[in-house]
């Protein structure tokens, strides 16, 4: 499903309102609609009683067709007006001036004692106070009756996003609703399923509002959750060199988890043969752990880390990979980061950066910009601060136009990990991530992940659609994980050995989880 922008929102409606000719008021009616209906699902209409608290803009005329909805209907309904009517212009006003002559119950709202003295009379809030339309903190009145509405502890409904919750970038500003439930119209907005303003909508729906398919599949609109598609199947002779061989570059002295769980998720992910070139020194007691693993033993720096006189083997032995994972647990050691960039950037293979390779690259990110072969890198917003030389909050900020700048100055396809990872390609694309859960930000997870896209490079040979199921996969694989032993205290190991239930619950179930958003969109 495509994210949107508010801009890009606010082109579509033109784009109804014009090319099909489907006047404002037809789509305010339908959104109100299909909000009206989810309520009604929802709620005993005959029992419980509404408030619908209004906003000065559109989403306030929103709010006033659902409370026209339930009027008619004959549910208890009362309208509060945060802003001046006079206010409302085009379909706001004239539903205003609708549910005045209806005799809807209407109240203005002065300040946020008055709207505390109603609230204990009400059962359901609707909550139509800002839209798209927020374009700057949250103060004064508006702050309080949000906290209010917030601390009600009463079921809460959102009209297109809760607000407060910034559209574009799913920041909060301020303060903003907690809802149970949001209806958006047209298409998610990016506040809709950036992190944290996903966890305000409680329940999301998405409604067309009658939009033609031509303006919701809009190829201008780059952003799109990652959505599975269909794995080729193993052929029944497939031998182990056909599911791919990679190497990986890491590990050092004290660093045996990294390169353990990156070769060997690539193994637990359906990979063919994985090569771990690694310092002599800990290759026997990696071996311990995943003997199915190939070594190849690195001469080390004093520090233990790899040296960089492996180059020259390093490029020989890869000629005949299909791909080159480089940095888990690979230190930070001058030598071997100076190795690392020289790898990159005469390295004429497909290459994934992880790691402490990501810290080769933000010193020097020439090594990899001009290289012809796709470069896949895994940031985490730390890394990807290093990478940009900005700090972790303008990353987090803005996380969708953050990634899509980096991925074109760097020449690389980018996973930016974190609650809903990013997809980017340097083309413009983004594609956000919906499995996984907040128990897999732990120690090794990135590496297990690294390991993951690996194979999925190993079997499709697309270096986006791999990144992009690779991280689906991971992502499932924690899920499966956590419904059995819950999300405290899973461990990087429980995400690598749930790679295979990963892999077989997507075969058979990849279709319904994309048309069903992975549980976290529903269309109405
Ligand atoms: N055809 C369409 O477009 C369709 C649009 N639809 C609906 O329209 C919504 C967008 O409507 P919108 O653009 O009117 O803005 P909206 O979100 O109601 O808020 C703006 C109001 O808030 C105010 N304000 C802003 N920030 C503030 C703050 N911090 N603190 C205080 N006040 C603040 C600002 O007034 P200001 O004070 O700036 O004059 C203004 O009054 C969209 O989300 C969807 O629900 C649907 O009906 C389908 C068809
Ligand atoms: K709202």
């Amino acid at each position: 499903m495509k994210i949107v922008s508010v801009e890009q929102m606010r082109q579509m409606d033109q784009t109804a309102i014009s090319e099909f000719g489907i006047p404002d008021q037809l789509l305010m009616e339908n959104a109100g609609l299909a909000s009206y209906e989810k309520i009604r699902d929802r709620f005993d209409l005959q029992k419980d009683k509404f408030l619908i608290v209004c906003g000065g803009g559109n989403n306030g005329g929103d709010g006033l067709v659902v409370a026209r909805k339930l009027f008619s209907n004959e549910a208890k309904v009362q309208v509060v007006l945060l802003s001046n009517p006079s206010k409302f212009k085009g379909s706001a006003h004239l539903n205003y001036q609708i549910a005045q002559q209806m005799k809807i119950p209407t109240q203005s709202i002065e300040n946020a004692q008055d709207f505390e003295t109603l609230l204990p009379a009400f059962d359901v809030i609707v909550d139509a106070i800002f839209g798209t339309g927020l374009d700057r903190e949250v103060g004064g009145k508006y702050r309080d009756i949000i906290q209010a509405i917030n601390r009600s502890g009463k079921p809460v409904v959102s009209i297109d996003i809760p607000s407060g919750i910034n559209g574009n970038t799913g920041q909060v500003m301020g303060i903003a609703v907690k809802a149970d439930m949001t209806i958006t119209f047209g298409l998610p907005k990016l506040g809709n399923l950036l992190l944290p303003g996903f966890e305000y909508n409680g329940q999301l729906f998405v409604t067309h509002i009658s939009f033609a398919p031509k303006i919701f599949n809009n190829p201008e609109v780059q952003t799109q959750t990652n959505d599975p598609v269909e794995l080729p199947e193993r052929p029944t002779d497939a031998h182990k060199g056909f599911c791919g061989k990679v190497l990986f570059v890491a590990g050092a002295a004290n660093y045996l988890g990294a390169p353990y769980f990156a070769a060997h998720a690539f193994l637990k992910a359906g990979g063919g043969l994985s090569y771990l070139a690694t310092p002599r020194q800990i290759a026997s007691t990696i071996a311990m752990q995943g003997p199915e693993i190939i070594f190849q033993p690195l001469q080390a720096t004093e520090s233990g880390s790899i040296a960089h006189e492996n180059l020259d083997f390093l490029l020989e032995f890869s000629e005949d990979m299909e791909m080159v994972i480089v940095g888990p647990g690979a230190s930070l050691q001058a030598e071997t980061q100076q190795l690392i960039r020289d790898l990159l950037e005469k390295s004429p293979k497909p290459v994934l950066v992880d790691g402490d390779g990501l810290t080769a690259v933000a010193k020097d990110p020439a090594c990899i910009k001009f290289r012809q072969a796709p470069t896949i890198l895994t940031p985490h917003p730390g890394e990807m601060a290093r990478l940009l030389n900005i700090s972790i909050g303008e990353v987090q900020k803005n996380r969708v136009e953050v990634l899509r700048r980096a991925c074109k100055e760097l020449n690389a396809i980018i996973v930016l990990k974190g609650a809903h990872s990013l997809i980017g390609h340097p083309d413009g694309r983004v594609y956000m991530n919906l499995s996984g859960n907040p128990g897999m930000a732990t120690a090794g997870s990135g590496d297990v992940l690294t390991g993951t896209i690996a194979a999925m490079y190993a079997l499709l040979k697309d270096p986006l659609l791999a990144t992009r199921i690779g991280v689906f996969l991971h992502g499932l694989a924690g899920d499966l994980a956590a419904q059995k032993m819950g999300m405290d205290g899973l461990l990087a190991g429980d995400i690598l050995q749930h790679l295979p239930e990963a892999l077989q619950h997507y075969r058979r179930h990849w279709r319904e989880m994309k048309n069903q958003n992975y549980g976290k969109i529903s269309l109405v």
